[in-house]
């Protein structure tokens, strides 16, 4: 199946967050997207997959209002963006590139308790939702450290919690795994396959391609300032010419499975993106033997 270009941007059933920006200016005049349409449905991973100043940074920033279209419309949960105000943090959360734009307080527990009190909890609401919000990080053991003293994992997970603690609908990830090791970058994954499975959306721009096939729902692939293709992983990371206009690789494991069918001369209908596919149509080729 071909992805889909975009081409019109029609409000349909189910979407949590509706972009329609004809373009954002930035005040040097820079073009950080434009001609963009982006849906977040219910309870899916979304993967933004795109080249360095592609515009996958702004886009998660128009979500939850840090940024506006200059011309264009961003809808949440079917209001107007602009009508939400500081409602729009109880429906979405926004994980910042850099943790240090993001930890301000002088304690971890302060900094996850910010975004909940800010939202006119009570102290001791806010304390309980910020200690379920590091339990379910698996951050806990660090509410009285000081923010800057954490590691690049540490502070990553402590702000995925800033944003857990005041329970949104949609949680946007802006590269969460860059600069992680193996376990901290697993350790994601998994939050973000728990939050889909607790019914909570996420929006996650990388570069790591790897990581977009074993968890997302859907792929946009950005390519200067706008949605060019979106679609299954197995539809959008098998098509090499789509990949190879956007400037992008395919993941390792399309890779080797393109190579082991090209070599072992066989055609397969068969599309694997994860480790666990890959394996299953190798022990299937094996078996047919
Ligand atoms: N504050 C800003 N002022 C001016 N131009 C900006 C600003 N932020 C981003 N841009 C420009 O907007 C475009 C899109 O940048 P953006 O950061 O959204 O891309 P990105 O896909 O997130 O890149 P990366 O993968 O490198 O993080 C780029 O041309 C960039 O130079």
């Amino acid at each position: 199946m071909t992805p889909q270009k975009k081409q019109v941007c029609i409000h349909g059933p189910g979407e949590l967050i509706h972009v329609d920006c004809a373009s954002h200016v930035y005040p040097d005049g820079s073009v950080g997207i434009h001609d963009m349409c982006f849906r977040v449905m219910e309870r899916e991973v979304v993967a933004l997959c795109g080249p360095n100043g592609s515009g996958k940074s702004t886009l998660i920033e128009h979500l939850n209002g840090l940024l506006s279209p200059s011309s264009g419309s961003v809808a949440v949960m079917g209001r107007d963006m602009g009508g939400l105000k500081k409602d729009i943090w109880r429906y979405v959360g926004v994980v910042f590139q850099r943790s240090d734009d993001q930890l301000f307080a002088p304690t971890v527990l302060d900094d996850v308790m910010f975004g909940p009190l800010n939202m006119g909890m009570s102290v001791e609401d806010a304390r309980a939702a910020a200690i379920d919000a590091l339990k379910a990080v698996g951050a806990m053991g660090l509410e009285n450290k000081v923010p800057a003293y954490l590691s690049g994992g540490q502070k990553r997970l402590v702000c995925i919690a800033g944003v857990l603690a005041m329970k949104p609908k949609v949680i946007a990830m802006d590269e969460p795994t860059s600069d992680l090791d193996p376990q901290h970058s697993e350790a994601v994954e998994k939050i973000i396959l728990g939050l889909r499975e607790n019914g909570v959306s996420v929006v996650v721009a990388t570069h790591d391609l790897d990581m977009a096939a074993r968890i997302a729902d859907r792929i946009c692939i950005v390519k200067d300032g706008s949605i060019i293709a979106e679609g299954r992983p197995s539809e959008i990371f098998y098509d090499e010419e789509l990949l190879s206009m956007a400037g992008l690789k395919p993941p390792g494991v399309v890779r080797i499975c393109q190579e082991i069918l090209k070599s072992a001369g066989v055609g397969h209908s068969e599309r694997p993106v994860t480790a666990d596919e890959l394996v299953h149509l190798i022990s299937g080729l094996i078996t047919k033997r």
